[in-house]
């Protein structure tokens, strides 16, 4: 399959994140993905080609132009106060706030379009996050344009980026920019299967009301797992979107079997949904080793769940989400990406 990535990834290089009390390294580094790059290459599993460029009209499909003009901006508001280090929020909107309204102050703007303090902004971050939008539009083109299957290798990830808030080291879902770009260019109905270990509640979000994008996830129980606020198996979608969600809460240390009983549910749901395309938030922090999680996948998972999904026989757009043993990144998702191509 083709690959997409672009070494413009490495401008967004956050210092530090706050965890558990304390400002620490930050987990999302640019090694995550040249492990992932090298992994790829080295294994041949696609020929790897740079994104093309497409117009931020194409992101603002999922997101409000208001936040995307806040991300564009952001740096100089901050710089032009004098500060030189990374952006992080410390006051949040939040229940009986206001959201209509946009502060003219830059810490309640970027407390209005945040939800965590583990999502630092810094010179590069837009231009890098542009860039990994791109990348998950080329890969959604070459596959509308009849490619069975592509990879975007794209940092910073996604999935718990919403239509207007940036967290969990997201600031554009770049998941959900494919999904709306595959119905922007004929696909009547798209499935977003997310498998990273944690919830996608910004995917979920963007695409609750709507029947013509089924979002399933199958992650850590939000009752002790993050994003904590969103991922319960009661969320079945709102209105037009009833029906069209599907969460897969596991017990933290759930066994694969468990994993891949919801797998299999997941999949004959979007069988049944008859979907024209399948877009896959592609976390690999289900690793047995992750640092920051707590499932057990290995190899022979993740070939067996590349494998389950080459089954659907639908146009395929994986996307790189999450995954923290940066030394393992790359072979883990090389393995689903080969699991995938070896069923064929
Ligand atoms: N800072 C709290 C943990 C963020 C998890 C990010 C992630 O891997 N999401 O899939
Ligand atoms: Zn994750």
């Amino acid at each position: 399959m083709k690959i997409i990535y672009s070494e413009r990834h490495r401008l967004h290089h956050g210092e530090r994140e706050m965890y558990r009390g304390q400002l620490v390294p930050c987990f999302e580094k640019p090694e995550r993905a040249q492990f992932v790059y090298d992994a790829v290459k080295e294994r041949k599993v696609g020929e790897i080609l740079e994104p093309k460029e497409f117009p931020v009209s194409a992101i603002e499909r999922v997101h409000a132009p208001r936040y995307i003009r806040f991300l564009e901006q952001a740096w100089d508001l901050w710089t032009a106060q004098g500060y030189t280090n990374d952006a992080l929020p410390a006051v949040w909107s939040i229940r009986g706030h206001r959201d209509d309204i946009e502060p003219e102050n830059f810490s309640g703007k970027l407390g209005l379009y945040s939800y965590d303090s583990g999502t630092p902004l810094m010179a590069g971050t837009w231009a890098a996050v542009k860039t990994g939008a791109d990348i998950a539009l080329t890969a959604q083109e070459l596959v509308t344009g009849g490619e069975r299957a592509a990879f975007a290798l794209s940092r910073p990830p996604g999935h718990h980026a919403g239509r207007d808030f940036m967290g969990g080291y997201c600031f554009v879902n770049n998941a959900a920019v494919a999904a709306q770009g595959f119905r922007d260019h004929g696909a009547e109905r798209v499935v977003v299967l997310d498998v990273d270990y944690h919830h996608g509640n910004g995917t979920q979000s963007i695409f609750y009301e709507r029947s013509d994008v089924m979002f399933l996830s199958i992650h850590g129980d939000p009752r002790t797992e993050y994003p904590f606020f969103l991922g319960h198996a009661n969320e079945i979608g709102n209105g037009e979107g009833v029906g069209y969600n599907k969460n897969y809460p596991l017990a933290a240390g759930s066994s694969n079997a468990l994993w891949f009983d919801a797998l299999g549910d997941a999949v004959r749901r979007i069988n049944d949904y008859r979907a024209d395309a399948l877009v896959i938030s592609l976390g690999v922090d289900t690793f047995a080793d992750d640092p920051i999680s707590k499932f057990q996948l290995r190899e022979p998972e993740y070939r067996k769940l590349g494998a389950q999904l080459a089954a659907l026989k639908l146009p395929t757009v994986f996307v790189l989400e999450g995954g923290y043993a940066v030394a393992e990144i790359g072979h883990n998702v090389a393995h689903v990406l080969q699991g995938f191509e070896d069923a064929g």
